[in-house]
């Protein structure tokens, strides 16, 4: 058993097969890779990891609990959390404010009884901020934030929406080609973020990424699909000589 466990997983979208009896297993505090070409099914994974879609058949386990039926907000609250393909942050609200909603899964005093026990919702409140302050601190974000999202660079705002993740405390992070449209000084950076997350933080993650070079730095271990099927599943090394991984994506790559 690992910390996440997929187990033969298929999903249907009228007749498209988006996905077929796609099984994989994740340690913890292991970077796992998703790779293949465009609609091979990796966001599909993703979302059925996070709750976005239910598999039309198989299970997802997290910790060794099913959680296949539970809902996106139930999955964070057990320490899952995502960043997307298209940036999804309030771009007129400032970084500050995009990261203390990320800690809003945690906030156990609502808007009412916070009017009732002011104390006790103020000390929440102060003990959030500690921790958005402290992610803040570690994606070296501090002259940027108080400044609206939508006023930033791309790259900049990418690192945001992982700080928002972070700020959940997430013991497992889900990233969807977290560095799509950036130029190589920012693919860098948010390399080394996702090696500090993982290294430091001792968060495991998953991640969708076409750049081979980073995913085959990065990842511990990897898995492959192709037209929704896993042709593909080891460490970096065996993931580079399997003949039919590079058929069906790595030599499509090189060319
Ligand atoms: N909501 C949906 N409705 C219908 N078809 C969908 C939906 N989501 C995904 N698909 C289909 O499922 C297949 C897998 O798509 P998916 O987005 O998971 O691929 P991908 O590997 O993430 O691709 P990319 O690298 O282009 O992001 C594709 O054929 C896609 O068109």
């Amino acid at each position: 058993m690992g910390l996440l466990d997929v187990n033969q997983i298929s999903l249907h979208f009228g007749g498209v097969k988006a996905l077929s009896d796609v099984s994989f297993s994740i340690e913890e505090s292991e970077i796992f890779s998703l790779i293949g070409p465009n609609g091979a099914g990796k966001t599909s994974i993703l979302n059925c990891i996070s709750g976005v879609y239910k598999p039309s058949a198989g299970s997802v386990c997290f910790e060794g609990k099913e959680i296949t039926k539970l809902k996106p907000y139930q999955r964070t609250a057990l320490g899952i959390a995502r960043s997307f393909q298209n940036i999804e942050l309030f771009k007129h609200m400032t970084v500050l404010d995009n990261l203390m909603l990320g800690r809003h899964v945690l906030m156990k005093t609502g808007i009412l009884s916070g009017g009732l026990y002011w104390g006790k919702a103020q000390r929440e409140e102060v003990e959030h901020r500690k921790a958005v302050e402290e992610v803040i601190d570690f994606l070296e974000i501090e002259h940027i934030r108080n400044q609206p999202v939508g006023m930033l660079s791309y790259g900049l705002q990418k690192r945001v929406e992982l700080g928002r993740a972070l700020a959940s405390e997430p013991k497992l992070l889900l990233l969807d080609e977290p560095m799509a449209g950036m130029n190589n000084e920012e693919k860098e950076d948010m390399a080394r973020f996702i090696l500090d997350i993982n290294e430091e933080r001792g968060v495991t993650i998953v991640l969708i990424e076409h750049d081979m070079g980073v995913v085959m730095e990065l990842s511990h271990r990897i898995a492959v699909l192709d037209f929704g099927k896993r042709i593909g599943y080891g460490k970096p090394e065996e993931i580079q000589n399997d003949p039919r991984v590079i058929e069906a994506y790595l030599g499509q790559e090189a060319i």
